[in-house]
């Protein structure tokens, strides 16, 4: 009944009048644990009888701008990947070809989970400009992807930190582990993750465009407490 009242409350706070579902995110470097602590999270939402969607962004396989970011980072399509702007617009361009199915999959779900989000265009970004968060590109992200292209917004974001040598490391596993995971021209760059990671800490501070929990990737993740926190939204 509780529980009822608290979701009526966000569904009109959220000024979608049917969205029930809580938007949760998961950021962080490259190879930091994110698809695994999505897993985690979403095991333990589901083990208590909630229903979660899963998303991840870029959209590579279902995308047409999607398809081209991950070209570009595999150095196809000339300079393209050395354009920050031009790559954040083809990411920002399929998050805005997905936010209707989000929003219809938060009027039919409990949590919808998501891998990467707009705070990754903002980190990446700013970082590849060596900008820090209170900065222009960060700026020039809300304008384009929250104000013009109104995508849904968090509920909560979730910043997996871990030191960048785990990061390389855990992609390093990965690449040796999984066909067609090659490292890409971000995911080589040691002193592009270092300045993101610092970027991503800012964000988290200042609670860009939504709470965010901060998770230490390197110790052992509590997923009650998580799934917890998660539903009290
Ligand atoms: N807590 C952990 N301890 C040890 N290894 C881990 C942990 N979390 C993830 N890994 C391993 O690290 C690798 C990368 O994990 P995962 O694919 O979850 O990262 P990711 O952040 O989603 O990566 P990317 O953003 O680059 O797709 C995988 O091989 C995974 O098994
Ligand atoms: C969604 C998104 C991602 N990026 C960056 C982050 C990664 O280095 C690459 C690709 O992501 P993946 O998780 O390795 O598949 O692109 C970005 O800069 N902007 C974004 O919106």
């Amino acid at each position: 009944m509780k529980q009822g009242r608290v979701r009526a409350r966000r569904a009109v706070r959220s000024g979608y009048r049917c969205r029930v579902g809580r938007l949760i995110v998961i950021e962080g470097l490259d190879g930091a644990g994110k698809r695994t602590l999505a897993d985690g999270l979403e095991a333990e939402l589901v083990r208590r009888g909630n229903s979660v969607a899963r998303g991840a962004f870029p959209r590579y396989e279902a995308d047409i701008h999607a398809a081209l970011v991950g070209e570009a980072l595999r150095s196809q399509h000339g300079d393209l990947g050395e354009s920050v702007y031009g790559m954040a617009v083809l990411n920002a361009l399929d998050r805005r070809a997905a936010a209707e199915g989000l929003r219809a999959d938060l009027q039919s779900h409990d949590v919808v989970l998501l891998d990467r989000y707009v705070a990754s265009n903002a980190a990446y970004g700013a970082a590849r400009l060596h900008q820090d968060a209170n900065g222009d590109f960060v700026a020039w992200v809300e304008q384009l992807e929250i104000e013009r292209f109104a995508v849904p917004g968090p509920d909560l974001q979730l910043y997996l930190q871990v030191p960048i040598e785990v990061a390389a490391s855990r992609a390093e596993h990965r690449e040796r582990t999984e066909s067609d995971r090659r490292r890409d021209r971000y995911e080589s760059d040691s002193s592009l993750q270092q300045r993101c990671g610092e970027v991503y800490a800012q964000l988290a501070a200042k609670a860009w465009w939504s709470p965010w929990r901060v998770i230490d990737g390197v110790s052992q993740v509590d997923f009650a407490d998580l799934a917890d926190s998660v539903l009290a939204l």
